[in-house]
């Protein structure tokens, strides 16, 4: 394992360096997802050859030369027909309009086509490939995203659960499983250069919502089996990135992202380099890449939310300060987490462990209500620690807290949370809810609008059980299904993100193409349509469209391009 992380050709070093910044590729993944031709000494001795003989500078021809000699184009996924996959899921005949019911079937057999195993060659020459094997087949978001996410698998995960494919979904978990006891941590995703940073942690939820689908001895099996993984797990976030912080002179622990590794992302090679080509010295370089990395353990890769400028969200990617930055949504996570572990641990009779979960989930929910929850705002808000100041800008991430319970009812009020949300005019967007209000140009940020940030959004307003806040709740939801069917309707698939400025239009922006699929948007869209299915149609009515109809010409006066 220490070798992958130390990996001179997929993570670091001299031929990675030589070969992205050649730039014969346009996407810098497709190099490092590439499979070795020969051994690692090899390939590294003729790469020392090719430098030798062109004094350290070989032309773009000879490095495409020297690529094509040693690697090829990986074979390392094969296509997979899952077993327990039916072409009618029960569950779907609750969807009532029937253009709604038969867009959920194709998403239900979009599971086949996202399906995929590791390749024989890949369990015999595991150190010819980027590819972290894992034991049981799994479903990809899609798109350049060929291996399995960390977080996109808890959408991912409902999604196939709804189509009753419970084995895929047991098989994935203990894939997740078994990286955490090989690695100590659930990867960002299935790759190498992956390793050194993780995604939100939705491992100890997803065997939750595992549970709540299958028979009671089948979660008393999976919670057992899994048991001493999901604390490992939480350990890693306790031990690794949590951060203190005081107020009104109490001291209230946080965890944060941050992921510290030398050097560029691999995957994204010139455009990190590029980001941080005007750092005044080595370390601020350095410094700049530990931030991007960490925001890309976010899965906000990237947003306005992690850059500080002047203690504010302006400035550009070379401003990213991720690690300073106190998530609301990552505590409201980790009180979920620790919640779910006092509830396992009470199952198994384990009373001390489950005590030491009950213990750091009101440590938690104390947190994140003393210092994140605003009372004059109506709303949690990040916080910089670097110049102790809450940050005053919405992002669906702000109601987090009400989606894994982190509140307690007595201290917020969901009628000012829903006075801010109308303030913003969050459900005046006519593609769904965007990412921010703010134009970056970043792909976590306005006008784009992503699935998990809107299944969070409706799903917590809808558990509160406040009329409203639950009318609220439908009102975006049926915005949101109408734009991804609209969009699914005139160009056959499903994107990645949308655009919340208009109905059925793709997102944009960022290092990479609007990707095809997609895992986490079929997932939110199966769960959107169980919970609204009697009521949602395809298409929208005269009254929805026209209480939409001037929300994008507001925001336009208010991007800051
Ligand atoms: O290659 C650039 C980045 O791509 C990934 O991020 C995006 O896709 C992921 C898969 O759908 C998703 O989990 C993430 O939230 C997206 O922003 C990758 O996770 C990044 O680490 C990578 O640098």
């Amino acid at each position: 394992m220490l070798t992958w992380m130390q990996s001179q050709i997929y993570c670091q070093g001299s031929l990675l360096d030589t070969v992205q910044k050649s730039k014969i590729y346009s996407d810098d993944k497709t190099f490092v997802d590439m499979k070795q031709k020969k051994s690692s000494q090899e390939i590294l001795s003729d790469f020392q050859t090719l430098m030798d003989s062109t004094n350290g500078s070989p032309s773009q021809e000879q490095i495409r030369n020297f690529v094509s000699e040693h690697f090829e184009e990986g074979k390392e996924l094969v296509e997979w027909d899952p077993p327990d996959w039916q072409k009618s899921p029960p569950r779907l005949n609750s969807i009532r309009d029937p253009d709604l019911r038969s867009w959920a079937h194709y998403l239900n057999d979009m599971w086949k086509e996202l399906a995929r195993r590791v390749s024989d060659d890949v369990k015999e020459n595991p150190d010819r490939y980027s590819l972290i094997a894992v034991p049981n087949p799994f479903i990809i978001p899609g798109g350049r995203f060929r291996e399995y996410y960390y977080w996109d698998t808890y959408w991912i995960l409902e999604g196939i659960l709804i189509c009753d494919m419970k084995d895929t979904a047991r098989g994935i978990i203990d894939n997740f499983a078994h990286l955490v006891e090989e690695l100590g941590l659930i990867p960002n995703g299935g790759r190498v250069y992956y390793v050194e940073r993780s995604q939100p942690p939705m491992f100890v939820p997803m065997i939750h919502s595992y549970t709540t689908y299958v028979k009671p001895h089948e979660a008393h099996s999976i919670i057992k089996q899994h048991i001493d993984t999901m604390d490992k797990e939480f350990s890693f976030w306790m031990n690794n990135r949590t951060v203190v912080v005081e107020k009104n002179g109490k001291s209230y622990t946080f965890c944060r992202y941050y992921a510290p590794s030398s050097g560029p992302r691999p995957e994204s090679y010139t455009d990190d380099i590029e980001t941080a080509e005007y750092a005044p010295t080595e370390e601020a370089r350095e410094n700049i890449f530990y931030q991007i990395k960490s925001g890309a353990e976010s899965g906000w890769d990237f947003s306005g939310r992690w850059f500080i400028k002047d203690g504010k969200n302006t400035g550009n990617l070379s401003n990213i300060q991720t690690q300073y930055i106190i998530p609301v949504d990552l505590n409201a996570f980790v009180y979920w987490n620790a919640k779910i572990l006092c509830r396992f641990h009470s199952m198994l009779h384990n009373q001390k462990k489950a005590q030491y979960y009950c213990t750091k989930a009101n440590e938690w929910l104390d947190a994140v209500t003393e210092v994140l929850w605003h009372d004059d705002v109506g709303m949690w808000l990040d916080y910089d620690i670097l110049n102790n100041v809450r940050r005053e800008y919405f992002y669906p991430s702000n109601v987090a807290p009400l989606w894994t319970g982190c509140y307690k009812k007595e201290r917020i009020s969901i009628d000012k949370i829903l006075a801010y949300l109308k303030e913003n005019k969050i459900d005046r967007y006519p593609g769904g809810i965007p990412t921010s209000l703010d134009f970056t140009g970043e792909r976590w940020d306005y006008p784009n609008a992503w699935p998990p940030l809107q299944g969070i959004m409706i799903q917590g307003l809808q558990q509160t059980e406040h009329p409203r806040a639950m009318k609220y709740a439908h009102d975006l939801a049926t915005t949101w299904i109408q734009s991804n069917y609209k969009s699914y309707k005139t160009d056959g698939f499903m994107y990645e993100k949308y655009d919340a400025s208009a109905p059925g239009r793709k997102g944009g922006g960022g290092e990479y193409e609007v990707q095809t699929g997609f895992g986490w948007t079929n997932g939110v869209a199966l769960q959107l349509l169980m919970s609204y299915g009697e009521t949602l149609q395809a298409t929208p009515t005269a009254s929805n469209q026209t209480s939409r109809r001037s929300a994008k010409s507001r925001k336009q006066r208010r991007r800051r391009i």
